[in-house]
């Protein structure tokens, strides 16, 4: 079977974009250089039959899920959180991070503790699972906050290097799951586009394996 058309790809601008367009260039798709500071939303790279859709890391689902991409990179965070119906193709192993529950130090349990979070349903889910009750707080950024100006008990939300935590001084008590990219797909595109698609798995798959 031969694949028809371009292969549109949703591209997360921020903290995944340099290591996401580092692997593809190890993996010899010519993203151009000049892109990384561009402020172009759509980028024809017509030497690889590609074109990357320059994306808000938190739609990336939505686009592949309606077909609008046929792939994207989504942190393994989002893509739990905004749960859609795509295929996870490929663990990148980029952008690593951890979801923990963080709090303050004199940690107490609390009977209906108050939980920040920008992943309330990955929180829900959680504490559901503990078999503790809990009121989520969906926040947009600043998680840390929540804690330390009395808004909430406790926090989920992501650890890198463990610097934000630090300097506000919280501490983490639970991680939930480690994160790192994934490459998904739209179910239908998978189909459809399969040679293409398989064959960008596999050049990205040879890098990520030989560990540079
Ligand atoms: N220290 C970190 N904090 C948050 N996300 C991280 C971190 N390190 C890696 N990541 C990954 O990067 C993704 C977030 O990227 P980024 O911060 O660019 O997006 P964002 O939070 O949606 O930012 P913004 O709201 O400013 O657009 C996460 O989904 C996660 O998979
Ligand atoms: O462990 P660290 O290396 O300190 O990284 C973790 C911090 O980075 C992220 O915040 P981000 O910079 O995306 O800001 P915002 O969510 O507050 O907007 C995350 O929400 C943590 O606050």
């Amino acid at each position: 079977m031969t694949d028809n058309g371009v292969l549109k790809v949703a591209m997360p601008k921020g903290r995944i974009y340099k290591q996401a367009s580092k692997l593809f260039r190890q993996a010899g798709l010519p993203i151009p250089e000049d892109f990384d500071d561009s402020r172009k939303l759509i980028i024809p790279v017509p030497e690889a039959n590609m074109e990357f859709i320059m994306a808000k890391p938190v739609d990336v689902p939505t686009y592949v899920e309606y077909g609008v991409a046929d792939i994207g990179i989504v942190g393994k965070d989002v893509l739990m959180e905004e749960n859609k119906d795509v295929y996870e193709l490929l663990d990148l192993g980029i952008a690593k991070c951890r979801m923990s529950v963080i709090g303050l130090p004199d940690w107490k349990p609390v009977i209906h503790p108050r939980v920040a979070t920008k992943y309330p349903r990955v929180a829900s889910q959680y504490f559901r699972e503990q078999g503790q009750q809990v009121e989520v707080i969906k926040l947009n950024g600043s998680i840390e906050l929540a804690p330390l100006i009395g808004l909430a008990d406790r926090i989920v939300d992501m650890v890198e290097t463990g610097k934000t935590l630090q300097e506000n001084g919280l501490v983490e008590r639970e991680t939930l799951f480690q994160v790192t990219s994934r490459l998904i797909a739209n179910r239908v595109s998978y189909r459809m586009k399969n040679v293409s698609i398989q064959s960008l798995c596999d050049r990205l798959n040879a890098i990520i394996s030989s560990g540079v």
